[in-house]
């Protein structure tokens, strides 16, 4: 379970993330929405131990966010802007093997687990080429399955699907869900509409940092009265002065 207590982060002056508190169950899909800047990554990077909150905590499954950093790490999976950090002179399978090792996994597991992952993906054809080539979609599939590999029971994903094709994106999908029935918390943020209503359990509607709207798609239709998401979320976060 994830719990995260009034979490606040200050960039100097500027309040980025404002006192945000939510819960996620085992199995659950979560869905972080919100405009450019509205402070999703940063809700993500301090989940993942990345950046330290100016105030408030998590608790993650019975882990202190402050107190336990290495625990929390070690249940945690994270892909955050696609490309970084993938090696482009590595192979996929050494790009993965080295995230592997980072998490303290046996050698002796290491490459079936990647085989595994590399079926799931779709990646079997290019996972032992050097990435350099690769066109950004497959790097992203790089990235997602290097933060995987050790078989974490949260993953925290920023806009996993940006900039996949509808296979890929598909494929990944496919994942998450695969990861819900496993009883596995997701937490992922998303500008798609369709996506973030097709995968998640709930959704947070973050607006300027502060949760603007919580609850599951049916939950938020209606209380705005409204079948449409995109328009729901307008009505949060649109500039009502806009035409
Ligand atoms: N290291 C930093 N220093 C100063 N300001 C920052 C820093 N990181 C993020 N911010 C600011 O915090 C706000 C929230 O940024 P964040 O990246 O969390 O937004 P986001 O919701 O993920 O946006 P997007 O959908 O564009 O990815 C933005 O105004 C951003 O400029």
């Amino acid at each position: 379970m994830i719990k995260v207590q009034g979490i606040t982060k200050k960039f100097k002056d500027f309040m980025a993330v404002d006192n945000v508190s939510f819960q996620v169950n085992e199995g659950d899909v979560l869905g972080l929405l919100g405009e450019n800047g509205a402070g999703k990554t940063t809700i993500l990077r301090m989940l993942a131990t990345m950046l330290r909150p100016t105030s408030g905590t998590a608790e993650i499954n019975g882990y202190d966010l402050l107190k336990q950093p290495d625990k929390v790490r070690g249940e945690t999976g994270i892909l955050f802007g696609g490309e970084v950090g993938v090696y482009d002179r590595l192979t996929a399978r050494e790009n993965i093997r080295y995230f592997a090792e980072l998490n303290n996994m046996k050698k002796e597991k290491v490459d079936k687990r990647i085989d595994e992952i590399s079926v799931m993906l779709g990646m079997s054809e290019y996972i032992d080429k050097r990435v350099g080539k690769f066109s950004r979609g497959m790097k992203q599939k790089v990235s997602i399955a290097r933060s995987i590999v050790h078989n974490p029971n949260i993953m925290l994903f920023d806009e996993p699907t940006s900039g996949l094709d509808v296979t890929s994106s598909r494929i990944i999908h496919n994942f998450i869900r695969s990861c819900r029935d496993e009883g596995k918390i997701i937490i992922f943020s998303s500008h798609t509409m369709s996506e973030v209503e097709e995968l998640c359990d709930r959704i947070l509607i973050i607006h300027k940092g502060k949760v603007a709207a919580m609850g599951t798609t049916a939950e938020l239709k209606s209380h705005f009265n409204n079948e449409n998401l995109e328009d729901v979320f307008m009505e949060l976060v649109g500039d009502k002065n806009e035409l």
